[in-house]
């Protein structure tokens, strides 16, 4: 069980915390030829820039994907926060951070799922059947935590 300054009533005043995460996605080619159309295998993620325990920061993580999933809002309470799916197009995936100390506000990113090689290097990475990773940084910091 967590305990929080909050829970004796008081905030550490001028301390401040900082959690360096990193969140995207990376897809992988479906060679086999499958009946519903989808081509590609893809995992959306959240995790540390350092080898550490986020849970202790953070309570959940919810992914919002594409209405036309089945079960599009999907929430993961514990590591790894992902989410690993098969389709065949790019779309936005709202990621919705909620923390541990009840008196943070979420924090929501949002990611654009790449599944297809682009750039002077594209038909390399995909002769050699490369998986497409698409990876941003983010600081979380929290003031006077509780
Ligand atoms: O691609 C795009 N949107 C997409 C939304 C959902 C996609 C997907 O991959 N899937 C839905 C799921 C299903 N497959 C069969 C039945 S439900 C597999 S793709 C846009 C359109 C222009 C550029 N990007």
């Amino acid at each position: 069980m967590s305990f929080f300054a909050s829970d004796f009533g008081s905030r550490l005043k001028g301390t401040v915390i900082s959690k360096q995460i990193v969140y995207g996605s990376v897809a992988h080619y479906l060679p086999e030829k499958r009946p519903d159309g989808r081509t590609h295998r893809w995992t959306v993620f959240v995790k540390p820039y350092h080898n550490e325990d986020l849970s202790v920061f953070i309570k959940k993580i919810h992914f919002k994907l594409h209405d036309s999933y089945g079960n599009c809002n999907r929430t993961v309470s514990k590591m790894p926060y992902e989410v690993s799916e098969t389709g065949w197009g790019e779309f936005e995936i709202v990621i919705k951070i909620y923390f541990q100390d009840p008196v943070e506000r979420p924090v929501t990113v949002y990611h654009i799922l790449k599944l297809f090689h682009t750039g002077p290097d594209a038909n390399d990475a995909i002769s050699a059947n490369l998986p497409v990773y698409y990876e941003n940084y983010e600081e979380i910091v929290f003031q006077d935590p509780t």
